[in-house]
């Protein structure tokens, strides 16, 4: 595994680093493929990471289409919404002439006909991703990949792009793009911040079932991985 661990003394410093990192990977697929596709993760940790990235003048946004790695199954006028999230702090201002690709596609659940249209939309996208952001919960889960998932195992090895998946520790039913999809990508960072987290990480690094802590399966992937992490 190429493990690169980086912490910054603030979470102000590494939104700003992270966003820095992120929109050159941007600007490098632009020029070389002439658009860019970025995964970005919801949840509590990244609205500062978002606002420093939307605000980024020096990227064609045009050529830019955002997605989410994962998403929880409700409309994007919940509060758990994490398009919602990336509607409101990452493309305003510059960033919202960028596209934006959500994994919700309507209804109550994430039946077969609602992941298909889904997956129908996510064809579309620039391949590979010019970056991917993951990040981590206390319990060992990235993206969607929760332990005690009911459809984990796909979700670590299918080719997707995207699949459903409930979990006890998961909320509501949840859409996520598969480990395989994910990793086709040009660079791939884990965010996290607090000592909790830079513990599950020391602890997903020793040795233990994937299942019981599924991001062992990036880490263990052997995919160049860069940890933006701060107090
Ligand atoms: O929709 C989500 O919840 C996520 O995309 C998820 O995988 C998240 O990255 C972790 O749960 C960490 O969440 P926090 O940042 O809230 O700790």
């Amino acid at each position: 595994m190429t493990l690169d661990r980086r912490s910054f003394a603030d979470k102000p410093t590494l939104a700003k680093e992270l966003a820095e990192s992120v929109a050159d990977r941007i600007r490098s697929a632009i020029a070389t493929r002439g658009e860019a596709s970025i995964a970005v993760s919801g949840g509590s940790t990244p609205g500062k990471f978002f606002q420093a990235l939307g605000k980024t003048r020096d990227i064609d946004w045009s050529k830019v289409t955002v997605t989410l790695v994962d998403e929880r199954w409700v409309p994007e006028t919940s509060d758990r919404s994490n398009a919602l999230l990336v509607n409101e702090k990452m493309l305003q201002g510059p960033a919202a002439i960028a596209r934006f690709f959500p994994l919700y596609s309507g209804g109550e659940v994430p039946d077969e006909a609602a992941v298909a249209k889904t997956n129908a939309l996510m064809v579309e996208l620039p391949k590979p991703f010019a970056a991917v952001i993951l990040g981590m919960g206390n319990d060992g889960h990235t993206a969607s990949f929760f332990p005690g998932g009911d459809t984990l195992d796909q979700a670590l090895t299918a080719e997707g792009p995207t699949l459903a998946l409930e979990a006890p520790g998961a909320g509501e039913p949840r859409i996520t793009f598969t480990l395989p999809r994910l990793l086709e990508t040009d660079a791939l960072y884990l965010h996290i911040e607090g000592d909790e987290k830079a513990a599950v990480l020391d602890k997903a690094l020793a040795d233990g079932p994937v299942a019981e802590m599924p991001v062992r399966a990036v880490l263990r992937s052997g995919a160049p991985l860069t940890v933006y992490w701060c107090p």
